[in-house]
């Protein structure tokens, strides 16, 4: 685990996991996102994504292993300060309006922006003078984006922020919520299941899978880690994606399309092969489960024992 007040590492997670009555909903991981970073946190229905989050925002305690922010504990008043935190219930209150609310966002946060939080709002559409429990989920969602821009947070962590949004406004709060991080470096950790919305947004990635880290790293060296092949189905097909590590294999009549980790340059002579785009690879791994985790170089902690 780095020191404290690293500036270079947002989110650092050693051994992490998190246990309820049920059984872990989280279990062994380890990953460094650098700073500066957009990460899109994606995975299945009870993956962990929240259970994450929720540990880096200290709203629960972890099990096992450790989480640091910027270096620090998630419980320390410096890591609190640096974090901000949009919960997938977004917890407002209902009788204050949207103007108040931003007021007690102001009160509350040393370093408020007032200018950012009214830009999310503006770009919404939300009158400033409504009350917070007459306005729609999608619109509610908007004001705790605005709380959040404007604490002016160094670490965003953002629970399924656009689940709740029409696909115009979807696109409206993507751009201000990556203009405001690009002007300031902000480092962003976004979990969506909408895998479309990643492309050219993200470039850091997370896939969690049973409660454990599948796929780590900069969006491109995971993509140019993989490579998507199609060719006959024949025996000497087989062969040849057997010298690699195959994440998924599908075959369509006498064809054969995998996506695999090349162990070495793949064979050509009757193939077809690419890199895949983001997109690919992330379906490639939900549709197969059990294929081997990935967790690049730039994703691992100085002192991280992960499979490579
Ligand atoms: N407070 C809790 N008490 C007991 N079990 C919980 C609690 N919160 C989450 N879990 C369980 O932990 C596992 C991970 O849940 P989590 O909400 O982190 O997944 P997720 O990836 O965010 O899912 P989704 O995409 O549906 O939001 C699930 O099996 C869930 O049932």
């Amino acid at each position: 685990m780095t020191d404290r007040h690293d500036p270079s590492t947002a989110l650092e997670t050693t051994g992490l996991g998190k246990k309820y009555r049920r059984g872990w909903a989280l279990r062994d991981v380890t990953f460094r996102l650098p700073a500066g970073r957009i990460c899109a946190l994606v995975g299945p229905n009870g993956s962990g994504k929240s259970t994450l989050l929720s540990l880096a925002a200290d709203l629960i305690a972890p099990t096992t292993g450790a989480v640091r922010v910027f270096g620090a504990d998630p419980r320390s008043a410096e890591a609190r300060r640096r974090i901000a935190f949009v919960a997938q219930d977004k917890p407002l209150y209902p009788r204050f309006t949207v103007d108040e609310t931003l007021r007690l966002g102001r009160e509350l946060n040393p370093g408020w922006d007032q200018a950012a939080a009214e830009r999310v709002i503006a770009e919404a559409e939300v009158e400033p003078a409504a009350r917070v429990g007459s306005l729609s989920g999608g619109q509610r969602t908007c004001v705790a984006l605005a709380l959040a821009l404007g604490k002016r947070a160094d670490l965003l962590l953002l629970d399924e922020p656009m689940s709740d949004q029409d696909p115009l406004r979807r696109h409206r709060m993507m751009g201000a919520l990556m203009a405001e991080a690009a002007e300031h470096g902000t480092s962003v950790v976004i979990s969506t299941h909408v895998l479309a919305e990643l492309d050219g947004v993200c470039d850091f990635l997370l896939l969690m899978g049973g409660g454990r880290v599948r796929l780590a790293g900069d969006t491109e060296a995971v993509q140019a880690a993989h490579r998507l092949i199609t060719g006959p189905r024949a025996d000497h097909g087989t062969a040849e994606i057997a010298r690699h590590t195959v994440v998924e294999r599908r075959v369509t009549g006498r064809q054969l399309t995998a996506l695999i980790r090349p162990s070495a340059p793949p064979a050509e002579d009757g193939w077809i092969v690419r890199e895949p785009s983001l997109e690919e690879v992330l379906l490639g791994y939900l549709r197969a489960p059990d294929a081997p985790p990935l967790i690049t170089s730039g994703a691992r902690g100085p002192d991280a024992e992960v499979p490579a």
